[in-house]
């Protein structure tokens, strides 16, 4: 997957898949956020669950919402990039929003489990830029659930249960962030996207910018 888009430098570049994925609760829809307010040329795959909706979630926006024939149909259509079962919900990638981004130039960003990570890699391993996100310690990722205050206890104690499954994922990963505090966690995966962004391989139009310097230099 490849895309003409420019980089703020204004050179040629291709665009990047930014995957975060984590245990439930240790802050990447938070971190998501974030990133999407201030990283311009960044745009966040929606996806579609089956999961029902959290107060606050927005439909379209946090995710599209679907029922289970609904999410079956979009699978065999073959609409979607990825997808998987999670917390006995499914969740998957849309696959027009994302090749439409990546085609104008722009980087996408997914928040998406170790199994739809996966599913990327195989697709497209060379644009695609992992970060797992680790809580600080079990108790603070507890204390996070309940202060989200947007799961029954039931749903808390599941997702408790859940999370060193997919912590056991870790070093599937290219980049790690344990994310003690906001701010900090925030200006790592900043760096991050940054500095993958500046990539040699990423950036298409250098041999045509650098030949052009040498025009310049000889004339
Ligand atoms: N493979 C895959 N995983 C997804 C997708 N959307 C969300 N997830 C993951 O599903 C899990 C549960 O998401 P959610 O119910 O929103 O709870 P959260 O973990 O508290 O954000 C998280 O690990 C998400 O990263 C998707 O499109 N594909
Ligand atoms: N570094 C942090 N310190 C304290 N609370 C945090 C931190 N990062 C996120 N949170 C809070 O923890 C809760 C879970 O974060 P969220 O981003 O929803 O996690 P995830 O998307 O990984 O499930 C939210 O209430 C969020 O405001």
């Amino acid at each position: 997957m490849t895309s003409g888009g420019h980089g703020t430098d204004g050179v040629e570049r291709r665009g990047l898949m930014f995957v975060l994925s984590s245990p439930s609760g240790a802050g990447k829809t938070t971190l998501s956020r974030m990133l999407i307010d201030r990283m311009p040329g960044l745009k966040m795959s929606v996806s579609a669950t089956t999961r029902s909706m959290r107060p606050g979630e927005v439909n379209g926006k946090d995710y599209t919402f679907v029922d289970k024939a609904t999410f079956d149909a979009m699978v065999k259509a073959d609409e979607l990039l990825e997808w998987a079962t999670v917390f006995d919900n499914s969740y998957g990638t849309p696959r027009g929003p994302v090749e439409a981004a990546l085609s104008a130039g722009q980087d996408v960003l997914f928040d998406i489990d170790w199994q739809g990570t996966q599913q990327l890699k195989q697709k497209a391993r060379a644009d695609v830029v992992s970060v797992f996100i680790l809580p600080p310690s079990a108790s603070d990722l507890e204390k996070r659930l309940h202060s989200r205050a947007q799961d029954s206890d039931e749903v808390i104690r599941k997702r408790m249960s859940r999370a060193s499954d997919e912590m056991s994922h870790w070093a599937e990963y290219d980049y790690i962030v344990i994310n003690h505090n906001v701010d900090d966690a925030f200006a790592e995966v900043q760096s991050i996207l940054k500095a993958e962004r500046l990539k040699r391989e990423r950036q298409t139009g250098l041999v045509s910018f650098v030949r052009g310097l040498q025009g310049q230099l000889q004339g």
